[in-house]
Order: structure tokens, then sequence, then C-alpha cells
């Protein structure tokens, strides 16, 4: 089983450390070739206007995009959750996400004053202890779909965690907070396409 961590740009050292810790094989993807030998896949956190351009300058957006919608499963964290939204709010002009989230997202929504907040959520899919969860110029997901769900909400009912099949999107960051579950439950999905092959 090998994960991809694209690592085009943000804190891509820190899934990989995470999903090494967890078992997994991690292979950093910055070229098209490297997407084939993936059997999943983590967008990291970081500035997804910069993620999109070099996605498209590296020519990796549109192999990306058939590898997500040929059901490859991807975990994106804030950056990441941008670039698997359908649809991206407060886009810089001409940004262009990778899209397979049916999911409208507004990009740093929680302002000047509080871009960075930690928070505890609620998430029974996880268990009952809850996540602990830092947002830095997170996303909100503004809408959800029909074909995507809500996993985690904050106390004024905002969403920060959607998922859609094999996608997986976090507004916040489980990679620096020592906290495994979701990449546990992202590889979980991993292991059962894999054995299903
Ligand atoms: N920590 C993050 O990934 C921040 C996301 C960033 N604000 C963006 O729009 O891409």
């Amino acid at each position: 089983m090998t994960v991809g961590v694209l690592a085009l740009q943000g804190d891509f050292r820190e899934h990989a450390n995470v999903l090494r810790t967890l078992g997994a094989d991690v292979t950093l993807v910055r070229r098209p070739e490297e997407l084939a030998a993936i059997d999943g896949l983590v967008i990291p956190g970081g500035e997804s206007s910069v993620m999109d351009k070099l996605a498209r300058t590296f020519g990796l957006a549109e192999p990306l995009r058939a590898r997500i919608r040929g059901g490859l499963p991807v975990y994106g964290t804030c950056a990441g959750l941008i670039m698997l939204a359908d649809s991206v709010l407060d886009a810089i002009a001409g940004q262009e996400s990778l899209g397979g989230l049916d999911v409208v997202v507004r990009r740093n929504a929680f302002g000047s004053q509080t871009q960075s907040f930690e928070t505890d959520l609620d998430i029974p899919e996880l268990g009952d202890v809850p996540v602990h969860a830092v947002f830095i110029r997170g996303p909100v997901v503004e809408s959800v779909g029909r074909n995507a769900r809500a996993l985690a909400t904050l106390a004024d009912g905002r969403v920060v965690a959607v998922e859609q099949g094999n996608l997986l999107g976090t507004s916040f960051h489980p990679e620096i907070t020592g906290e495994h579950r979701f990449h546990e439950y992202f590889l979980g999905k991993v292991r059962a396409r894999t054995l299903a092959a």
C-alpha cells in the first residue's frame, strides 16, 4: 500500500511523518509519473492558489483529476480541502480547484482577527474522544451537496470536515497535533480499495 503526499508546497512533510508512523509506504508526489504507483493521496495544507498554479505548471492537475474521478482515496487538509472542493468562494482570480467533493468552500473564512484558533470537535465516526482541531487561515464548508456529507461542525453549525465516498476533507490540520485518527480513517479507505482491486 503506497500513499502519495502531494509535495508541491505546504506541510507535506508533517503528513508524510504521520502516514509513516501508521505504517504506510509514502511517496512524495511532484510529477505526473509519480501518480501511477499510488493507492491513495494526501493533499496538505499550504496555500491553495500556489498549489493550483504549481499543479498546472507541472502537468499534474489533469492526471490528478482523472485519478480522483477513478476513485482514488484522497484526503485534503485545509488548502487540500480547497483543492478537492467542486466550488471555491473567495478564490484569487483564475484559481482552479481539482474538484471531486460536492461542496462549496470559502477560503480564509475565519477572517483576519481569528485566522488561527483551536477547538475540540465531536466526530462520532472517530470515536468518543473529541478531536483537537487547529485552524490556520482555514476554509469553511459553506454548503454540502447531496453527494457529500458533513463529518464535523463547529458549535455554531459551520461545517469543517466532509466525506464523499473515498474523498475526505478537513478545514483543520490533524497532521500537526499528534491526532492520527483522520489519517487512520483515510488509510482504512485506501486499504479497502486495495483489497477490492
Ligand atoms: N493552512 C492552510 O492550508 C491555509 C489555506 C489557505 N488560506 C488557502 O487559501 O489555501
